[in-house]
């Protein structure tokens, strides 16, 4: 697969405040961003819808686009929980001349930045702390206590992957993180 748009990754534990960040930069015209709509195994929440938020393929349907090799990447993120990147995804973004935006896990974000290492800026956003997480996830609302504890109890591994990242945005104070989320995109995507 190849094309000639850029790719920004932002990847973090669960609560970390990614979804907050990406959906900023998608106001900025000026960065030209879309954004990757994944594909996920999961039915939707309140509030989200198909084709917007994600592709809500169910179990049967995610495994089978695997067997196609339709994937530029897919992680069980959770037990029996699929997400990935769908190659047509990408491809329909950069044919419309974006940058191309993602929401997505460490292992995924990673994967990406070995695939197309020249193209992608690799983003971790870092949460002041594993507690802080927990009281976001839980302020939320969208998350059984249940859910809650196995995002959490995933957070150390990766956070521990934080180094392997281009840049770490630290989102604390979320004006800041915001204003710095800005600034090295549009460095990036000037070079
Ligand atoms: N590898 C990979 N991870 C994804 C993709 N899309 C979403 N994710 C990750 O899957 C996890 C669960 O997403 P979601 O259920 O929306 O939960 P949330 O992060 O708590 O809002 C998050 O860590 C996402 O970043 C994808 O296409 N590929
Ligand atoms: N800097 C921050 N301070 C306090 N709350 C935040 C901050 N950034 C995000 N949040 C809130 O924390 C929750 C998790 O953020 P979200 O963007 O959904 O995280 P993620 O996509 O990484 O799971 C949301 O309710 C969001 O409004």
């Amino acid at each position: 697969m190849e094309g000639s748009g850029k790719l920004i990754v932002f990847s973090a534990p669960s609560g970390a405040g990614k979804t907050t960040l990406v959906r900023h930069l998608l106001k900025q015209d000026e960065l030209n961003l879309a954004f990757s709509i994944s594909a996920a195994s999961r039915s939707p929440r309140a509030g989200e819808t198909e084709g917007i938020d994600y592709y809500f393929l169910g179990i049967e349907g995610f495994k089978k686009r695997i067997k196609a090799n339709d994937f530029l990447e897919f992680e069980e993120v959770y037990k029996d929980q699929f997400y990935g990147t769908l190659k047509a995804e990408v491809e329909r973004l950069w044919a419309l001349g974006k940058n191309v935006i993602f929401d997505i896990d460490v292992v995924g974000g990673l994967r990406l930045k070995k695939k197309f290492p020249e193209q992608t800026l690799a983003i971790f956003v870092k949460p002041p702390s594993i507690n802080e997480l927990q009281i976001r996830l839980k302020n939320r609302k969208t998350e059984s206590a249940e859910k809650i504890a196995m995002r959490v109890a995933k957070a150390s591994t990766e956070m521990a992957t934080a180094p392997q990242f281009d840049v770490i945005i630290k989102n604390d104070d979320l004006k800041r993180a915001k204003a710095e989320a800005i600034e090295v995109v549009k460095k990036f995507i000037q070079d």
